[in-house]
């Protein structure tokens, strides 16, 4: 069964998406950057700031499908500056469990949508 996951506590889509996709048991969301879902504002104040804001709104999409972040298996990150790596690493340390964290990826591009400077997207599964 597909279920299109929607919440006002996350940003809305700023293009052609939804902010996740439920098929049966598993979730795939979309990127989320540092979007404020009540004030529809950007938040690029600092690096960490940035990316505890995309993880808040992670968070908020995990709970529209009754998840949290225990559920998700896979994680991709994408940045516009490798050299943000271990403060990104740093605040996304503490939403997971070391010897239980996702499996991942990390990438370097050139550019992300509304220049913001991370962007992070999640597979989870409901076990
Ligand atoms: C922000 C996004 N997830 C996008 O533009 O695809």
């Amino acid at each position: 069964m597909k279920t299109i996951i929607q919440t006002p506590n996350a940003p809305a889509p700023i293009g052609p998406y939804n902010q996740a996709v439920l098929i049966n048991d598993t979730l795939y969301t979309s990127g989320q950057i540092a979007i404020d879902p009540n004030t529809n504002a950007l938040v690029l104040d600092s690096i960490e700031t940035e990316t505890k804001l995309v993880m808040k709104n992670l968070e908020a999409v995990l709970a529209a499908a009754n998840m949290t972040f225990e559920h998700v298996v896979k994680t991709s990150i994408f940045i516009n500056d490798m050299h943000n790596f271990s403060k990104i690493n740093s605040v996304y340390a503490q939403y997971f469990d070391e010897a239980n964290a996702p499996a991942r990826e990390t990438v370097e591009v050139a550019n992300l949508p509304k220049f913001v400077n991370v962007e992070i997207s999640v597979v989870a599964v409901r076990f």
